[in-house]
């Protein structure tokens, strides 16, 4: 059994647990009084040249499989204000329980406490997760091709947009490239953390960029350790890239994301995107 198998058996039974305390229909009518979700597609890809560069998606993450506890953060709400004023566009929430330490009122928290949009990170493995992404104020929901079978992920992808969000495929190898393109992914993160042995492998990113077309947003996931990977990722043509563990761990999170969004907007950084 793999870590990403033992994590989704997890989830899925802390799934069935809150199916049976709250119902479809509750969460829907929950989901519908929520502002409508942010548009993070645009605020990672801006129409205008000028305002490209690299954009930063700042995580709260409390602990992982490959690293265990990570850091205590109390209070999430206040680590996102933080982000947010270092410049980040988009602010991810681990919800998962069990390995990452993350909850839905985390979701909530931040929701509540920053304007750019949010992304819930998480294992989604059905529609009722993002009913519940939506009902608890998320914009951005993370789709992990390993996790899911075609047809399940094309049906996702297609509720994710029926609910306004927008839907961050993740991929590993050129294989999970072709499914996220062929279920219609317009954001494709790839992650350079291999979900079965945990090894993170920057170079992923500069292999599978080159298989995902203009139109669609690039990111690159895992494993930045600061502005020189930054630069290393826009080079490859990154979008963005998505932050964890170097900004829970680090003692200034507001300016560990300011320099990595100074980084990512640098003129010569520009220069260099593909
Ligand atoms: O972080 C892990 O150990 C992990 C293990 C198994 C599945 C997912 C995992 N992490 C989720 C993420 O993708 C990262 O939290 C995110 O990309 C940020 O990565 P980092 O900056 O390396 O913390």
């Amino acid at each position: 059994m793999t870590v990403l198998d033992d994590i989704l058996d997890g989830v899925r039974e802390d799934l069935r647990a809150r199916q049976a305390v709250t119902d479809l229909d509750t969460l829907r009518e929950r989901a519908q009084r929520q502002v409508p979700a942010r548009d993070a597609r645009l605020l990672l890809r801006p129409r205008e040249p000028e305002a490209r560069g690299v954009k930063v998606i700042a995580e709260v993450k409390r602990a992982s499989p490959s690293k265990g506890a990570l850091a205590n953060i109390p209070d999430p709400a206040d680590l996102a204000r933080q982000y947010e004023s270092g410049g980040a566009s988009v602010i991810s929430v681990l919800t998962e329980q069990r390995r990452f330490g993350g909850s839905l009122d985390d979701l909530r928290a931040v929701r509540c406490a920053v304007d750019v949009p949010v992304l819930r990170k998480d294992f989604v493995v059905g529609s009722y997760q993002l009913w519940e992404a939506r009902a608890y104020g998320a914009d951005v929901i993370l789709l992990i091709v390993a996790a899911l079978e075609q047809e399940a992920l094309v049906s996702l992808i297609e509720r994710t947009a029926s609910l306004g969000m927008t839907a961050l495929v993740e991929v590993h190898d050129a294989d999970e490239v072709g499914r996220a393109l062929d279920a219609g992914a317009q954001v494709i993160g790839v992650n350079a953390r291999n979900l079965k042995t945990l090894e993170v492998d920057r170079t992923a990113f500069h292999r599978l960029a080159p298989l995902i077309p203009d139109s669609v947003v690039r990111i690159a996931e895992s494993g930045v350790r600061g502005p020189h990977d930054v630069v290393d990722y826009a080079r490859a043509g990154a979008d963005a890239v998505l932050v964890g563990e170097s900004l829970v761990t680090g003692d200034d999170p507001r300016r560990a994301v300011a320099d990595l969004v100074a980084a990512g907007s640098h003129p010569a950084v520009q220069a260099v995107r593909p």
